[in-house]
């Protein structure tokens, strides 16, 4: 089983509210265990831990991390860092590799990432060498590097759980004092 934890880079608080709230859940959904935020934005925070608690398993978000402190105590508690850039070392060529890695840091930038990750990082890794998302970077990322097929993961103790359907939605709502499944939006 591997401890992967996402480092997200570069968030402008107002700009990049909807792709880091993305980044947050993608990574979760796709199987890390918590995502640390290098800026301020509270708010953000609240609103992915929100999504957790209703949705289920035991995701973190910590705001307002400094990076290199984090990235430092990840290599000292023996962690390795992969950090996501087109420039780097396309996927299919690393991930043998990086899926023997039990403690992953997984690095994603916004605008611009500073230099020394480049060089901080065990791995550069590019998914695919042409510029695209850093959500569909962490999806693609983590479902090639996993064990078991993340898409298969269950997630435990949520207030809601979706029943798959062939057509509409099916929602158990755990709040309701007996157990109903519903259709509602989410
Ligand atoms: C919108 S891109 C910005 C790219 C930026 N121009 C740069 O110099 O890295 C934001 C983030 O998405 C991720 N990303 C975008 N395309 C990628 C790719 N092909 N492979 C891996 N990560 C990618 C990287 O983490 C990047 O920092």
């Amino acid at each position: 089983m591997q401890q992967i934890v996402i480092l997200r880079l570069g968030h402008r608080p107002v700009r990049d509210k909807r792709i880091t709230t993305h980044v947050g859940l993608t990574a979760r959904a796709f199987g890390a265990e918590g995502m640390l935020l290098a800026s301020d934005d509270p708010k953000l925070t609240e609103n992915i831990r929100d999504v957790a608690k209703r949705w289920g398993g035991n995701f973190y978000v910590t705001n307002n991390v400094n990076w290199k402190t984090e990235i430092r105590k990840w290599k000292e508690e023996g962690g390795k860092v992969c950090h996501l850039s087109m420039y780097g070392i396309n996927l299919p060529d690393a991930v043998s590799e990086i899926s023997l890695c039990e403690k992953l840091m997984v690095v994603v930038g916004a605008e611009k990432v500073p230099f020394e990750i480049y060089e901080l990082s065990d791995w550069n890794v590019a998914v695919g060498n042409q510029p695209h998302s850093e959500v569909a970077a962490v999806a693609v990322t983590l479902d090639r590097i996993a064990g078991n097929d993340p898409l298969r993961k269950e997630f435990t103790d949520g207030e809601l759980m979706i029943v798959p359907a062939e057509r509409g939605k099916k929602v158990i709502d755990n709040r309701q004092e007996e157990s109903q499944e519903m259709c509602r939006e989410e």
